[in-house]
């Protein structure tokens, strides 16, 4: 049984329809990339799984439960987190107070603050810092540690590289490189393909708020992501499933 089904989502913004349709299932321990081309839908697909944005119609069934209405700080207790984009921490607490932030939907788990602090070593002398004095690789890894604080079942990701260097997204990655491979189940919403591909066992594409590409990342070649990120694959709206 898969652990979350998204079925038939539309989510609007106003009079714009950014998610068409869309349904997928994800399987526990799957590490599923988002990619698409810019205003794909992408960021509204993933705020509409962890509750910050409602959809006009369709279901995000985790388990047997439809949480398609239920508000983001009750999915984070049924075990949805996510790392939005920008991070949105609080800038006037430390490290330390972000970390139990995330810790106070009361989900019992492995994570700890020194977990998260042997997984992201560069947070170690800072965690007593103010996260607005941080560098950006480093508010990026309290923002991934806030949301494992709360010992999610699934973590949703949204453009961990945005406004970091590529040095430092290469060491983001590698932090992140053991949780991807742990078996925490992880939808990655990512703009660097190649990346996406080399870290995700599963790629989906969207196109103008529909899924036109939905394979295993070993089944895909990059050339054929490419094509259905700008549409090129086939029509638009036909949907490539394997
Ligand atoms: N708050 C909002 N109000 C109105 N329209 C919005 C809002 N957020 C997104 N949109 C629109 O919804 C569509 C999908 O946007 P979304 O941010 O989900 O795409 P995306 O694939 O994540 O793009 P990007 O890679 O640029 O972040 C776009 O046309 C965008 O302009």
């Amino acid at each position: 049984m898969s652990l979350l089904s998204i079925q038939n989502l539309d989510v609007r913004h106003g009079l714009l329809q950014a998610v068409r349709g869309v349904s997928f299932d994800i399987a526990r321990g799957e590490v599923l990339a988002l990619v698409g081309a810019n205003g794909a839908g992408k960021t509204t697909l993933l705020r509409s799984i962890a509750g910050a944005h409602f959809p006009s119609s369709g279901r995000v069934l985790l388990g047997d439960e439809d949480l398609a209405h239920v508000p983001s700080h009750k999915r984070i207790a049924k075990g949805i987190a996510l790392v939005p984009e920008g991070r949105r921490l609080f800038s006037q607490m430390t490290v330390e107070e972000n970390l139990l932030l995330g810790r106070s939907c009361g989900r019992k788990g492995e994570w700890s603050i020194d977990r998260v602090l042997d997984a992201f070593p560069n947070l170690k002398p800072r965690r007593h810092a103010k996260t607005g004095h941080l560098s950006g690789g480093e508010q990026q890894a309290t923002a991934i540690g806030r949301a494992l604080m709360s010992n999610p079942d699934i973590l949703l990701l949204d453009e961990v590289s945005l406004g970091l260097s590529p040095l430092v997204v290469d060491r983001v990655y590698a932090q992140l490189q053991e949780l991807l491979t742990s078996g925490t189940t992880i939808v990655l919403v990512e703009q660097d393909l190649a990346r996406a591909m080399s870290v995700a066992s599963r790629v989906i594409c969207m196109l103008e708020g529909r899924v036109v590409l939905d394979r295993a990342a070993a089944a895909v070649t990059r050339d054929e992501v490419t094509k259905a990120y700008f549409g090129l694959h086939r029509a638009a709206g036909e949907r490539s499933v394997s």
